[in-house]
């Protein structure tokens, strides 16, 4: 399948060098990273031991490709779908955390997918990701039930060796991470800490209540998803991702800009409209956006 990944920072530059094991792949990301890996190829470190070659631009209009993976963050998601709308796709998947992704790219394009991803990746330096976790992506149609295109991009995956499952429920699924996302990154980037100390008091209660408020929304909103099932997902995914750093502690650590909207924001203002209480993404909302505002004074 020829593959375009647009997005090549952390997890897109893993996802797209584990593709590139079976396909034909081009990562569409930043320089200095995209001239190191044309010039050197690119160094899978960490849970694997590789280096692939593969085609890396910092031009991403006008390409043509069976399928894009968007792998931006979510506040960049309207300019990844202008630049895929310059090109020729036959479908497009978003990997990226918190809500709403996919209803912009079906701005501008006729198949998306939903996807999710659970590795853990960092962008160590130019060509060079590490894995701190190997996951699982789950992908399927946005609104839930079957898709042709789904089956064909999740085998894809699968024969690149990355664990891939297809799935009918992809409401329940995208609600399910983002309780997963809501639990453990917001508390991660404030404490400074890798994804398994979530794990332990005093955080274990923190988390356990932005997951349980999360589920309560979605239910809120007619997502069969339980209480239960929220905090064992972000407990599973803390487990297996233990040694983790969370994307968002890594945006805070960095200086940059975090998801925090499309994450602990999105599921305040959804729970306001459904009128359920979300207390603890509230303050997590409240004090991430704060230190995003007092970033900008400085
Ligand atoms: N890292 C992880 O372990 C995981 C991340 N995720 C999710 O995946 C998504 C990506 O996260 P992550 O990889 O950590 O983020 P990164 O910031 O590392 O990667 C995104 C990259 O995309 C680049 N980019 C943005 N717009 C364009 C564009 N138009 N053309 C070319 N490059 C562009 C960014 O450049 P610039 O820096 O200049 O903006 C950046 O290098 C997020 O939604 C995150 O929540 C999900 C699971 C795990
Ligand atoms: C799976 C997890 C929690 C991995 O760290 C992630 O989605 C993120 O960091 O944003």
């Amino acid at each position: 399948m020829e593959i375009v990944v647009l997005g090549a920072g952390s997890l897109g530059s893993l996802v797209g060098g584990l593709l590139a094991g079976a396909h034909d792949v081009t990562l569409v990301g930043r320089e200095p990273h995209v001239e190191a890996i044309e010039a050197d190829g690119l160094e899978i470190r960490g849970e694997y031991d590789r280096r692939v070659f593969l085609r890396a631009t910092a031009e991403g209009e006008g390409l043509a490709a069976d399928c894009a993976v968007v792998t931006v963050k979510s506040f960049d998601t309207p300019d990844a779908a202008h630049v895929l709308a310059t090109g020729e796709y036959g479908a497009v998947i978003s990997l990226q955390n918190g809500m709403g992704n996919e209803a912009v790219l079906a701005g501008h394009h006729d198949t998306v997918l939903a996807g999710t991803a659970t590795y853990g990746a960092v962008r160590r330096e130019p060509g060079v990701v590490d894995c701190t976790g190997r996951g699982e992506v789950v992908l399927g149609a946005p609104g839930g039930g079957r898709s042709s295109m789904a089956d064909r991009v999740g085998e894809a995956f699968r024969s690149a060796g990355l664990e891939t499952t297809v799935a009918a429920d992809m409401p329940r699924r995208l609600w399910a991470k983002l309780a997963v996302n809501a639990g453990i990154n917001a508390v991660t980037a404030l404490a400074r800490v890798e994804n398994g100390a979530v794990l332990e008091a005093p955080a274990e209660e923190l988390v356990r209540a932005a997951a349980r408020e999360t589920a309560r929304t979605a239910r809120a909103h007619g997502v069969d998803l339980s209480n239960r099932e929220a905090i064992a997902a972000t407990e599973r995914v803390a487990d297996r991702t233990a040694g983790n750093e969370s994307s968002m502690r890594q945006d805070v650590e960095n200086g940059r800009q975090t998801e925090i909207d499309a994450i602990n924001g999105y599921v305040v203002d959804r729970a306001e409209d459904a009128s359920v209480a979300a207390p603890t993404n509230r303050l997590l909302a409240g004090v991430i956006r704060t230190w995003e505002r007092g970033r900008k004074l400085r």
